[in-house]
């Protein structure tokens, strides 16, 4: 089977075989391999991603009975084949722009034996999105899996979605959407953001209110059914539906968060932001509903492993029904004591009645609906004395 003309090497990822550009042709100077720097863009540390899109696209599957995926911009080709194998989907198209990657997807799908599933097509991912004909048809579960922000095809995969499809989105530019860089927030997201101890929370509830907002243009409602932040990227699956009452629906789950330096958090739902608003610094708009739905909590029943555990942690940590989260370390410095455990500060919230646990996205913030005070109080109480 002839394939590129680049050293290559077949590996397995999940139940595909995948042949990839020869990973240590390309490290880093501190012999790390640098995805970015080979000819086709193959990430092994995005597998988990990849691990919860397949789980929810099976969910879907068995929701709808029918799976047709497409991936606009598809690099190796892997998310494509997994779906296919791993997924049970009926049909996928996988798009990319640069001929290597199309070449790659090719061989993959050969090797693969997925000729019969798994189509490809060299095309800019716009074109393709927001061209009936160029893609075929409407598409139940359409991914996009970019480099930095997904802002750009956010209109185009709501065109290509069948209504309750999904729609996944994954955001590599944590700067803007974690407050590092506000003005690209502003820009990108059209979202205030500044850094607060829950920076990873508020980065995953900017970027679903950013396309809750591009959704409604198209009269279309986004609801989140599994949005999470993950080592250096933030992902959110959402069903599409339509209609205008399930439009103010979803806007009406969008609000701001007010932070103050003394951890004093204040939740204003609405958007656009009332007229008065409280003290500290405006975070928003952001998405304050779930971010889990039942897609989640089923495709935590169909697998195993770290993404059941993680699915759980997700839909366990929604029904404390707080949108942010306090740090540990950051409690501590205001109260000018050293830092308890943040294990241990959850079983003493628990145990004095309130729901708490370690927020997924920092394992030393915990997510709980204990008021303020009592969290300052457990804190103080449980810290180590010099
Ligand atoms: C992050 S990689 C994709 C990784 C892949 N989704 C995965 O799960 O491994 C982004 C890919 O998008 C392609 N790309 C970038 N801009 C594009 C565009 N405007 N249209 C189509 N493909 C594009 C790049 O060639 C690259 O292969």
């Amino acid at each position: 089977m002839s394939g590129p003309d680049y050293p290559i090497e077949i590996i397995e990822e999940g139940k595909v075989k995948l042949a990839v550009p020869r990973m240590s042709d390309y490290l880093r100077p501190d012999g790390v391999y640098e995805p970015a720097h080979a000819p086709v863009f193959y990430n092994p540390k995005a597998k988990f991603n990849r691990d919860v899109a397949v789980a929810m696209g099976a969910a879907l599957k068995e929701r709808l009975g029918r799976l047709e995926v497409l991936e606009p911009l598809a690099g190796s080709g892997v998310r494509s084949l997994r779906y296919a194998v791993e997924a049970g989907a009926d049909k996928v198209l996988a798009v990319d722009a640069d001929p290597k990657a199309v070449e790659l997807i090719k061989y993959n799908i050969r090797l693969n034996k997925l000729e019969d599933k798994v189509k490809v097509l060299l095309a800019e991912a716009n074109a393709v999105l927001h061209s009936r004909e160029l893609r075929g048809g409407y598409y139940d579960l359409v991914d996009v899996d970019p480099f930095g922000s997904p802002m750009p095809f956010a209109d185009g995969a709501i065109r290509a979605a069948r209504r309750r499809g999904l729609v996944a989105f994954t955001a590599t530019d944590t700067a803007p959407l974690t407050g590092a860089r506000p003005q690209s927030a502003l820009r990108k997201y059209g979202a205030s953001v500044r850094r607060t101890p829950f920076s990873k929370e508020v980065a995953i509830r900017v970027l679903i209110a950013a396309l809750v907002r591009v959704a409604a243009v198209r009269e279309v409602a986004l609801k989140p059914e599994a949005a999470f932040f993950k080592d250096y990227y933030v992902r959110a699956h959402l069903t599409v539906e339509r209609g205008a009452r399930r439009v103010e629906e979803a806007l009406s789950q969008l609000g701001y968060l007010f932070y103050r330096p003394d951890y004093s958090v204040e939740v204003v739902r609405g958007y656009p932001l009332p007229e008065r608003v409280p003290e500290g610094t405006a975070l928003g708009p952001l998405w304050l509903g779930p971010l889990t739905g039942p897609l989640a909590k089923r495709a935590a029943e169909l697998v195993g492993g770290e993404v059941k555990r993680f699915l759980e942690h997700l839909i366990e940590e929604d029904s404390v029904g707080v949108p942010y989260s306090y740090k540990v370390e950051r409690v501590a410095s205001i109260l000018k004591v050293n830092m308890p455990s943040p294990k241990l500060v959850v079983e003493e919230l628990r145990a004095a009645g309130y729901k708490a646990l370690l927020a997924h996205y920092d394992h030393t913030s915990v997510k709980t609906d204990a008021p303020a005070e009592e969290v300052f109080k457990v804190v103080k109480k449980l810290s180590p004395r010099p």
